[in-house]
């Protein structure tokens, strides 16, 4: 027995339980269940799967059961998301003084929202095949695509981030930042949902990589370990940073930025076919076939493909 425990610990779950009820800019007292967080692996995880049945699920998949595996994996993440997304824009209304809406609004709009992200699922897989295609043009060290998909890094990282995307793009709260922030944790890479980034796209090793919410990115761009697409976060007259302004950089199509190039600001613009060296810091706008090789020194030059 240890003495403390018995005398202490109603004394300070009493206290804790009054900081909770001060409900201090994270309201908890509607219940918004943490556990939910658990769901959404499993759903992320489902949609990767159906992605790749037999490959990214968990159990073997014989090829004439891929039908029937996406059809029931599909039903039940629609069924689970469609609950989880209500409790989101429910939780969000009440923490938007005035605007609560009833569970019955919520759950119906969660709804058409779920429809149209089950919807743009194939699309998606799609893209994804383009940026697989892309690594493995682009890595003499990939034997295989399957090489790729089984064990690169930007696969999931890039997957989560487009599914991530498709959420937010519909205005979903929450669930997308949890999504793209697992894959964070998993991979290393650093891929806000908000960011827009076309077909082709390939992180080659990955680790430490961070592309920001307001960043647009072309076509078949390559990008390798620590690059930072990053904010120069402008702030207004309080000093407080201003949210929902564009503050991360443009990338144009076919990019290849090497490893721990630091590119910032909302004006940077990387013109289409450049090259970005090792270490580079850009703070500026840098004109289409341009390599830049170090800090804001760049050079024209003719790209061969
Ligand atoms: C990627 C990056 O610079 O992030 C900084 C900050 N989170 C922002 O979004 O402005």
């Amino acid at each position: 027995m240890i003495p403390w425990i018995n005398s202490d610990v109603p004394q300070i779950s009493k206290a804790v339980l009054h900081e909770i009820g001060r409900g201090q800019h994270i309201d908890v007292s509607d219940g918004l269940n943490m556990a939910g967080r658990k769901d959404i692996y499993d759903i992320h995880d489902g949609l990767l799967s159906i992605f790749f049945p037999g490959v990214w699920s968990r159990e073997c998949i014989e090829k004439g059961d891929v039908d029937f595996y996406i059809t029931c994996s599909l039903r039940r993440i629609s069924h689970k998301l469609v609950h989880i997304v209500r409790d989101m824009l429910l939780h969000h209304s009440r923490c938007n003084e005035g605007q609560e809406e009833e569970a019955d609004r919520c759950y119906e709009r969660a709804s058409q929202l779920c429809r149209q992200f089950i919807a743009a699922l194939p699309q998606i897989r799609r893209v994804l095949v383009s940026d697989i295609e892309t690594a493995y043009s682009g890595d003499p060290a990939a034997v295989s695509r399957d090489e790729i998909l089984l064990s690169y890094p930007f696969v999931e990282a890039v997957a989560t981030y487009r599914l991530a995307h498709e959420l937010y793009e519909l205005k979903i709260p929450i669930v997308p930042r949890i999504l793209s922030e697992r894959a964070h944790s998993n991979t290393g890479i650093d891929i806000h949902p908000g960011a827009q980034i076309g077909d082709g796209f390939f992180i080659d090793h990955g680790t430490g990589v961070v592309i920001g919410e307001t960043c647009r990115i072309g076509k078949n761009v390559k990008i390798y370990q620590g690059v930072t697409l990053g904010a120069t976060s402008p702030f207004d007259e309080s000093g407080t940073p201003r949210r929902g302004v564009k503050r991360h950089p443009d990338v144009g199509d076919n990019v290849i930025i090497y490893a721990n190039a630091v590119i910032l600001g909302g004006d940077t613009v990387i013109g289409e076919n450049s090259i970005i060296g090792g270490n580079a810091w850009v703070t500026e706008p840098v004109p289409p076939n341009s390599v830049v090789f170090e800090r804001n020194k760049t050079e024209m030059r003719q790209r061969r493909y």
